[in-house]
């Protein structure tokens, strides 16, 4: 077992009623194994959009599994059901704003309707959660555009060291 354990947790009412196959969480998985090139253990999950399950499952896996890194999938948008981005929020200690507006930007230069996901970062303790939309497709277009500052982030909350495969993305940290 490693010391890097990384929750993946897709939030989707019709995937936890099996109305379709999750490809949101699977398609964390296969990022995470692309970029890393240190060895990462991942802790599943799959949730319906309620804040108190979004909120306990985030709470389980940073305090109890030990993960570093939290990447959620759905539950961004405006919709009713959407509380993915409070229920990350109510949970941590600090928001890093800068990763919503990041991906957003990206996002949307390939999508006009990028505007409506609400997507954000937060700490809790010595974890770094990050929020990606529901469709599958935006999960490499948004992981790349922050990944680059995701390791030295968890560096700085006293996080494990992840290290990148630098053919495929090169993890800034700053000279000391
Ligand atoms: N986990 C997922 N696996 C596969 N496809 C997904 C997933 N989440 C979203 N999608 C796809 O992206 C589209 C847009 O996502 P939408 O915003 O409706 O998802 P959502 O708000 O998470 O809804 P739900 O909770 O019912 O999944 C969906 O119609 C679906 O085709
Ligand atoms: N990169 C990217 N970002 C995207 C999208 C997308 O297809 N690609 N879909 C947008 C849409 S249509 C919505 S409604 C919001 C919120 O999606 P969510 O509720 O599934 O999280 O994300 C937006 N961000």
């Amino acid at each position: 077992m490693s010391d890097i354990r990384i929750g993946i947790v897709t939030v989707s009412d019709r995937a936890c009623r099996g109305e379709y196959e999750d490809r949101g969480g699977p398609a964390i998985h296969d990022y995470l194994g692309e970029v890393l090139s240190c060895s990462w253990d991942a802790v599943p999950r799959l949730v319906p959009d309620t804040i108190a399950e979004i909120q306990d499952c985030i709470v389980q896996l940073c305090d109890v599994e030990g993960c570093c890194l939290v990447i959620t999938t759905g539950g961004t948008g405006p919709a009713k059901r959407d509380v993915t981005p409070e229920a990350t929020e109510a949970v941590c200690d600090k928001i890093l704003p800068g990763f919503g507006e990041r991906m957003r930007e990206v996002s949307l230069e390939k999508v006009p309707t990028a505007i409506l996901s609400r997507q954000t970062a937060a700490i809790r303790g010595s974890s770094l959660i990050v929020n990606l939309p529901g469709k599958p497709s935006a999960i490499a277009e948004c992981l790349d555009a922050v990944f680059p500052a995701i390791p030295y982030c968890i560096d700085l909350i006293d996080g494990p060291r992840l290290t990148t495969r630098p053919e495929r993305m090169v993890a800034f940290r700053p000279q000391k």
